[in-house]
């Protein structure tokens, strides 16, 4: 589904990815950990082609990507509805739109604010929105940049459930960046720890232990 060969990218003189190889299958969810600053967002965007990599290969074969960054990307002249019909636009007809949209706004318990503009909203309430938008598009393919910003521990959890029910559905692999792993304890979810800088990561990396990763808590 995904696959990096030998990338690296430097920014602002600092070399943040040494030489990544890399590869998801299709279905399987990964989820990129280390501490602040290592490379995980910078690792997660080439991986969306949000950013070039300064050299080496990018491959992905998806038929319908998505991708929640951590700039929760909202159209802030639109309610939550428009955002979610935007969002849709091009995928399903108008009253699958309307439908889909008002499914997941109510599941993200957002069905109050279904008129209210994000600039109305909580930090919270504007992750869910834009978490609904990715989750009603029914992607093959997910990029999640700290799904779990601003959110409590309830709905750390239902993220967590809803994104394990879409892989289940739809056979759609997940790529997450996140520094926070314990809401993914005990899921399927395979592990990869950024250890050092600049980040050089193998397929034997890959399966290093969360253990090693510096500035983690046990
Ligand atoms: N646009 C940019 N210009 C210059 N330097 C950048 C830019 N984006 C990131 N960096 C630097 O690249 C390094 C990696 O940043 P990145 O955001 O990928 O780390 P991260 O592991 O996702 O961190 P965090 O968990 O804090 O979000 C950092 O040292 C950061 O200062």
């Amino acid at each position: 589904m995904l696959k990096l060969l030998n990338v690296t990218k430097t920014l602002q003189k600092k070399n943040v990815l040494g030489n990544v190889t890399f590869s998801i299958k299709a279905g399987e969810m990964v989820c990129l950990t280390g501490p602040s600053g290592i490379g995980k967002t910078t690792l997660l965007e080439i991986a969306a082609g949000i950013i070039q990599p300064d050299s080496g290969i990018r491959e992905l074969h998806a038929q319908r990507p998505a991708c929640l960054l951590q700039d929760t990307p909202l159209l802030p002249w639109c309610s939550a509805l428009g955002n979610m019909e935007y969002q849709l636009s091009g995928y399903f007809s108008a009253p699958a739109r309307k439908e889909k949209a008002l499914f997941w706004l109510e599941r993200m318990e957002l069905q109050g604010a279904t008129h209210q503009k994000p600039s109305e909203m909580s930090g919270g309430m504007k992750r869910r929105l834009a978490f609904a938008c990715c989750m009603a598009l029914e992607p093959d393919m997910l990029f999640l940049d700290e799904p779990f910003a601003f959110l409590d521990a309830p709905w750390q959890a239902e993220f967590i459930r809803l994104l394990i029910r879409l892989n289940k559905e739809y056979h759609t692999a997940i790529l997450m960046a996140s520094h926070e792993t314990a809401p993914l304890n005990n899921e399927s979810i395979r592990i990869v720890p950024l250890l050092s800088s600049p980040v050089q990561l193998t397929s034997k990396a890959e399966n290093a232990s969360l253990r090693d990763v510096p500035g983690l808590p046990p």
